[in-house]
């Protein structure tokens, strides 16, 4: 293992590198994008960080020949010979975790010490799925004398990875992992509001895995379309919106290609009378991810809190809350970063308006800082609206922001109604001191996952993806890896 092992060993740069590349890279080199270029920039302070290429239909093809040149050599390597070229990227990950999280902070506006976990996360995933390619088995079946039956796996061939902006180079380097490890040739498209990093990546990497094996093409929604009907990407996966997913699915249903997708949530957060008040409303203020300004799927956007515990626990969460306060990204002091771009916080304020009209309570926030120096940027205060009522579009739409409802319960399967009441289903967290209670309230949740007197962290093995119009599959596990696999008999007379 080469580089820190620790998010807390890495050294952070002072302020942003920017990469010298920024054309697109397929085929083992960097190529003049068709599409032409496109501006990029900082969030924080408005500044432009140069242009940045635009993939359109034509190059995107070319990226897919690329990749589907490689295949046939990847795919029949050796898997440890496969891994071992992934830790080594895994190793150049953790060497430059620093200057890649500084890129993403100055482009995507989220926090550069939470961004340095993002690249510690990516380098993790690389060493995780290269140490998983001997799992990709099949079965063999005994069949009577003379003859045995077998089962393999096997690739799909190009698959078309396509990422949102929350943590850019998270996505597009973690994402990466699984195809590959399990002999795929992949074409992945960034985030098009935060690409500096992927470019950054695949200079840093250059030369490590074959020509052809990972291609990057930078662009927006035609770059993706373009990828999403491909008739040569077998396998499409989104990270995204739950109408793009929409949009990628139509897409493959012409060619019947194999999809997933993780896609938004509007996540409940519960609160039991007998819960730890103070564990409580940590966890409700964790689980808003208020450090990248709540732009998470996962995000516990909904807190249900018991009659009972409701004022001590809106109290400690306003206490709590205090500790977010929007800051420049690029600070390793920041707590709470910027928004992504002007369209995201323009909806998010107009979130907060609607919110107002509906006749919910600001109980926090909602406003711009009125810190000058953050003027320019696109920052919003952590908010929490309390009064919030099952009817409200702020209890059931996805605003991907720092914005918090608090609605109060008293019966119980009135709570579950309105829990499960909203079409998204990726995750859920209950807080009680009675496991039976637990247990059965995690039961009861619609979702794909659900935090037990905790909210908020991923654990790297274990299964990530979302119910009903949250998604289709399961990432960060053995499943996400074996997904990109498809199974062969193989019936053998001796
Ligand atoms: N479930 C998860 O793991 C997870 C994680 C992070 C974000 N998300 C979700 O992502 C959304 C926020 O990210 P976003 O704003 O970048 O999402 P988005 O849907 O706007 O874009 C996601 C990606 O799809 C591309 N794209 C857009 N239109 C496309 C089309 N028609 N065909 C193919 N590709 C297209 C974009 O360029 C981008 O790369 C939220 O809904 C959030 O909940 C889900």
């Amino acid at each position: 293992m080469s580089g820190p092992q620790l998010a807390s060993e890495v050294v952070i740069p002072p302020s942003p590198a920017l990469p010298a590349r920024r054309e697109l890279y397929y085929g083992g080199q960097w190529q003049r994008p068709r599409g032409g270029y496109a501006p990029t920039w900082n969030p924080a302070t408005g500044e432009s960080l140069g242009d940045c290429a635009q993939a359109n239909a034509e190059d995107v093809d070319a990226a897919v020949q690329a990749a589907r040149a490689a295949f046939p050599a990847w795919s029949r390597m050796k898997p440890l010979e496969r891994a071992a070229r992934m830790r080594r990227v895994a190793g150049v990950l953790r060497e430059h975790a620093g200057e890649l999280a500084m890129l993403d902070a100055a482009n995507c506006g989220s926090p550069v010490a939470e961004m340095v976990r993002d690249a510690m996360l990516a380098a993790a995933q690389f060493d995780f799925f290269a140490g998983l390619v001997t799992e990709i088995k099949g079965d063999t079946i005994p069949m009577g004398e003379g003859m045995v039956n077998m089962s393999v796996r096997e690739p799909y061939g190009v698959v078309g990875r396509i990422v949102a902006y929350n943590h850019p180079l998270m996505f597009t380097a973690a994402k990466s992992a699984a195809p590959l490890a399990a002999g795929n040739t992949v074409v992945m498209k960034p985030p098009v509001q935060a690409p500096l990093s992927a470019y950054r990546w695949m200079e840093l990497i250059d030369g490590i895995l074959p020509p052809g094996v990972l291609n990057v093409v930078t662009g927006g929604t035609e770059c993706g379309a373009a990828l999403a009907v491909h008739p040569d990407v077998p396998f499409v996966s989104l990270i995204g919106s739950v109408g793009t997913g929409r949009a990628v699915a139509r897409a493959g249903a012409e060619r019947l290609k194999r999809i997933t997708l993780e896609l938004g949530g509007k996540n409940a957060c519960i609160v039991y009378p007998d819960a730890d008040l103070e564990r409580a409303s940590s966890g409700a203020v964790a689980g808003m991810n208020f450090t990248w300004s709540g732009q998470s799927c996962g995000s516990t956007s909904r807190l249900f809190v018991h009659e009972s515990v409701h004022d001590e626990v809106v109290a400690r969460v306003l206490e709590k809350i205090r500790h977010y306060r929007p800051g420049m990204p690029t600070d390793p002091a920041t707590t709470m970063g910027a928004i992504v771009s002007q369209a995201q916080l323009d909806k998010i304020m107009g979130y907060i308006d609607i919110g107002i009209g509906e006749g919910a309570t600001l109980a926090y926030g909602g406003k711009r800082p009125r810190n000058p120096e953050l003027a320019r940027g696109f920052f919003v205060e952590p908010t929490v609206f309390t009064g919030v009522t099952a009817d409200m579009r702020i209890a059931n739409e996805e605003i991907f922001g720092p914005v918090l409802s608090v609605l109060k319960w008293s019966d119980e399967e009135a709570l579950f109604e309105q829990v499960n009441a909203v079409e998204y289903g990726l995750t859920g967290a209950v807080f009680t001191r009675d496991l039976a209670q637990a247990h059965r309230a995690a039961g009861r949740i619609q979702s794909g996952f659900v935090w037990v007197n905790h909210a908020g962290p991923h654990f790297l093995g274990t299964s990530y993806g979302g119910y009903k119009q949250s998604g289709i599959g399961r990432d960060e596990s053995i499943e996400e890896l074996l997904s990109y696999t498809q199974g062969k008999n193989i019936n053998i007379v001796y």
